[in-house]
């Protein structure tokens, strides 16, 4: 039978595409990528992730039961400790401190896509915020493991960590249990209500295609002012 995510993923399947075929993800693994969009990158995500570890632990508070409780306070802890740990020790082969990668200006697209996350999950419910930011870790394990079928993506000597990391096993491991969780948590809900929790999937889906280009341009504000 045909569950909820996977209409989700039908409704987002273009721009999922669109992210696979984006140069900046292409030359991830492909090795083209130039550093500095990449250094970029790193520095935008780590404070994006910064945002993203609070969803986690708004989504522990919001849990109807203690095991999914644990579980939400688990994934916080698992971004803040391993996966940001990723961006930290890029920083250091860049020679960026610790204090100046948190320090780091937020980008307009950056803070747009987590302003908006954090909204839904402060005014919705414990669906509507994981459907927000299911794209997030989702969309991340899809890339991770296309990227490490390109001949040479693992073994890359400045992106093979980051094709490693997000087509781990552990990794995946994280996604699988959040489907799961979109799939309980839209049980017994309306139309109206699942075509909510597809607006906002749909939403972040298409800010995490902005995000790579952004990234790709090094873009902080599309306008005149510092
Ligand atoms: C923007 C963004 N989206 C998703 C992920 C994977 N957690 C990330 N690190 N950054």
């Amino acid at each position: 039978m045909a569950t909820f995510t996977d209409r989700l993923l039908r409704s987002v399947a273009p721009i999922w595409e669109q992210v696979h075929q984006h140069p900046f993800v292409t030359g991830l693994g492909d090795g083209t990528l130039p550093v500095d969009a990449f250094k970029f990158y790193m520095k935008q995500d780590y404070i994006y992730l910064i945002d993203y570890a609070k969803m986690f632990a708004l989504a522990s508070v919001k849990a109807y039961d203690l095991e999914t409780s644990a579980r939400f306070a688990a994934l916080q802890e698992s971004t803040l400790n391993t996966e940001m740990e990723l961006h930290r020790q890029y920083a250091a082969r860049f020679g960026i401190s610790r204090e100046e990668l948190e320090a780091t200006e937020p980008s307009f697209v950056m803070l747009g896509y987590t302003s908006y996350m954090l909204r839904v999950a402060h005014q919705g419910s414990l669906a509507e915020l994981v459907s927000s930011l299911l794209p997030c870790t989702w969309s991340y394990w899809e890339i991770g493991k296309r990227l490490a079928q390109v001949e040479g993506a693992v073994d890359h000597e400045l992106y093979g960590e980051w094709v490693r990391m997000y087509s781990s096993d552990e990794f995946g491991q994280l996604a699988i249990w959040l489907i799961d969780i979109m799939n309980e948590l839209a049980e017994g809900k309306n139309e109206q209500e699942l075509a909510r929790l597809e607006e906002y999937f749909v939403n972040t889906s298409k800010m995490e295609y902005m995000f790579w280009d952004m990234a790709y341009r090094e873009e902080m504000w599309p306008c005149a002012i510092n």
